[in-house]
């Protein structure tokens, strides 16, 4: 495999005429880490990757793999790897799609059965791809990416489209190729769907970034203010909170209260009653994510935000 690289976004501008796609993106990636790259729909994800993989030209800006253009890269499979606008020939098997890609590249023809193996498409690999299902052209885009066995993978919405068990089987695997010292970035408009897969966030909305730091820190940022409750006890507790100053609600899940756990657990503890639940609630990390998408003036703590 080729070593991992660092990408690097350096005031990245795409203009599409009057629309304004892509605004000074100032960003790295990397390597031996999971980075999720977020934003809603017609943030400019697509776009900005298009710039990265040579795609599409910037209006200004530079964005490097291991400080070169993708323009400049010698072998640029056996360097990145990409799932980009994976454009499959419905007539073609899978097989005979990834030797076409291989023998264009320069890719020895052993590495097409590798990747088959690795992405579990041994099975359907003589179909046609014109039947394949959803998931099967993912794990295809993903088997076409590693053909060069590039030290980096950018994947644009890998997860789109996938069963739970394949949901459950890339998340492993991306987490295993960085685990291998690969940069491994990852687009998705969900960052529930990426959660439990990446290390890192980078957030855009509008074509401008909003948040750059560890997907901890961003947890870290999430507004848990309150907690759920319960007990046999009800009326007990009920009445302690209240005594202590608090509103209590009951609802489907338990009494809620606008009261961190730790506190609630002292009442119950002072009031004498045995609690059956207790849990944060509050905002969670997806109504994070959408505040920042939606709110570019929300300050976020711990990771870089703009
Ligand atoms: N070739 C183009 N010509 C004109 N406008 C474009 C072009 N490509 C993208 N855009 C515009 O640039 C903006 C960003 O689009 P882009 O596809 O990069 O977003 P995205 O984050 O990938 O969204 P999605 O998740 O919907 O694919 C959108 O307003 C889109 O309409």
């Amino acid at each position: 495999m080729s070593t991992g690289q660092t990408l690097v976004f350096d005031g990245v501008t795409k203009h599409f005429g009057p629309v304004a796609a892509v605004e000074g993106l100032d960003f790295t990636v990397e390597p031996g880490r999971v980075t999720g790259f977020l934003g809603p729909n017609g943030a400019g994800k697509t776009t900005t990757l298009r710039m990265l993989l040579g795609l599409v030209a910037a209006t200004s800006g530079t964005a490097t793999i291991g400080g070169k253009a993708y323009r400049d890269l010698e072998n640029p499979m056996r360097v990145v790897g990409a799932s980009l606008e994976a454009a499959f020939h419905p007539g073609r098997s899978g097989r005979a799609h990834l030797a076409v890609t291989a023998a264009a590249a320069g890719i020895p023809r052993d590495r097409v059965t590798a990747v088959l193996e690795q992405t579990g498409m041994a099975p359907y690999a003589d179909r046609r791809v014109g039947g394949y299902s959803m998931g099967m052209r993912q794990r295809l885009g993903l088997a076409t990416a590693l053909l060069g066995d590039p030290g980096v993978l950018v994947l644009d919405e890998p997860i789109n489209g996938l069963d739970p068990e394949g949901i459950r089987w890339i998340r492993s695997f991306l987490q295993a190729l960085a685990a291998e010292g690969r940069t491994v970035l990852v687009s998705s408009h969900l960052l529930s769907e990426v959660q439990q897969t990446v290390d890192d966030v980078v957030v855009i909305a509008g074509g401008k970034l909003r948040y750059v730091g560890t997907l901890a820190a961003l947890e870290g940022t999430s507004t848990a203010n309150g907690s759920v409750v319960d007990t046999p006890d009800r009326a007990v507790l009920i009445a302690a909170l209240e005594a202590a100053g608090h509103d209590v609600r009951v609802e489907a899940e338990g009494l809620v209260v606008e009261l961190a756990p730790v506190e609630v657990g002292r009442i119950a503890l002072a009031a004498g009653v045995a609690l059956s639940a207790l849990a944060a609630s509050g905002a969670g990390l997806e109504d994070e994510f959408l505040a920042l998408v939606a709110d570019p003036e929300r300050a976020a703590e711990g990771g870089r935000q703009r």
